[in-house]
């Protein structure tokens, strides 16, 4: 078997199509410009590609766009500062401060100061409770991009074996939590697992987000299952040419293609989702910070 290969990059594009035209009707109807400021500490150069995209696409789909790039240098006391003064600015619905941080800046007291109702990576702790327990609100975006390209394969999950390996508060924990109101049978795998590879074998459903390049074997994947890699990981690539690096995931794709039945690729799998679905956050704060109902289509 050779599997069907998810094209997210596609995917991602539809989608911030169809956000365009909400956010087009939020104007027209409701006068609501949607607005999101995305925040960058450092100059690590994968961070300053993806809030580099983030704020470009948030101006494509005709959103209000702010990029704020801080120097290496900056204070916790100075990110707190900038967060309260876009907690309190009226033109903007949604925060993100781009993960990692330099050492000096505690992540957990920044995340805890960005104001919930602004919140759309979903990393505060009443957004990761809400997420929990099913109320409206933003979800995780990486783990909701997972989800909408699962939910594209499947009629329905329920009583499928997903495994998500890693269980990170970005992605592994909130997808594990997506993948249960799916009703799939979840295990969590991570570091401390006997067997991962006798685990993954049992899996309708892989969810690999460990962050080291191709540790998932193809031998592993269970024929016919669904693989969705959410690693992005710089290797060198000498065939390329000296000094020359490439992309890939967590799992090995060439091997895992010849098994499962259908594989997201890196790059051009999870990564656009991710941005495309922080879009559709934003869309969704706006709209509850206006008392209006978020709309439901876009991730559904
Ligand atoms: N505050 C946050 N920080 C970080 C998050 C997050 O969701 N919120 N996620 C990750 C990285 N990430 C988003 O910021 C991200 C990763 C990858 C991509 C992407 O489009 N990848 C492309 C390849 C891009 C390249 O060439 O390097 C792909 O996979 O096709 C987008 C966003 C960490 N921090």
């Amino acid at each position: 078997m050779t599997a069907r290969i998810i094209d997210g990059k596609a995917f991602a594009e539809d989608l911030r199509g169809r956000i365009a035209g909400h956010v087009n009707r939020l104007k027209t109807d409701h006068q609501l410009t949607p607005g999101l400021a995305v925040v960058i500490v450092g100059h690590d150069p994968a961070s300053q590609v993806y809030v580099t995209n983030k704020a470009r696409q948030t101006a494509e789909v005709g959103m209000h766009s702010e990029k704020y790039e801080l120097p290496e240098t900056t204070s916790e006391a100075e990110l707190l500062g900038l967060i309260t003064r876009l907690n309190a600015d009226p033109k903007i619905h949604g925060i993100l401060v781009q993960l990692p941080l330099p050492a000096q800046i505690d992540p957990t007291r920044v995340i805890l100061a960005i104001a919930p109702e602004k919140d759309v990576d979903c990393f505060t702790p009443g957004s990761v409770g809400r997420l929990a327990i099913g109320l409206p609100g933003p979800v995780s975006c990486t783990p909701l991009g997972c989800l909408m390209l699962l939910r594209n394969e499947f009629e329905s999950m329920a009583g499928l074996d997903a495994v998500v390996i890693g269980r990170s508060n970005l992605v592994g924990k909130p997808m594990a939590q997506l993948l249960l109101r799916e009703n799939c049978t979840v295990t969590m795998a991570h570091s401390r697992t006997r067997d991962l590879a006798e685990v993954v074998r049992r899996a309708d459903i892989v969810v690999a987000a460990v962050g080291r390049a191709k540790m998932i074997a193809g031998e592993w994947i269970k024929p016919g299952a669904t693989v969705i890699d959410v690693g992005i990981n710089r290797i060198d690539a000498p065939e390329k040419g000296p000094g020359k690096t490439r992309l890939v995931g967590d799992v090995d794709f060439e091997g895992a293609k010849a098994v499962a039945g259908a594989i997201t690729p890196v790059p051009g799998g999870v990564g656009p989702m991710t941005i495309a679905c922080l879009l559709a956050n934003t869309v969704t704060t706006a709209s509850l910070i206006n008392g209006l109902t978020p709309p439901r289509d876009l991730t559904a």
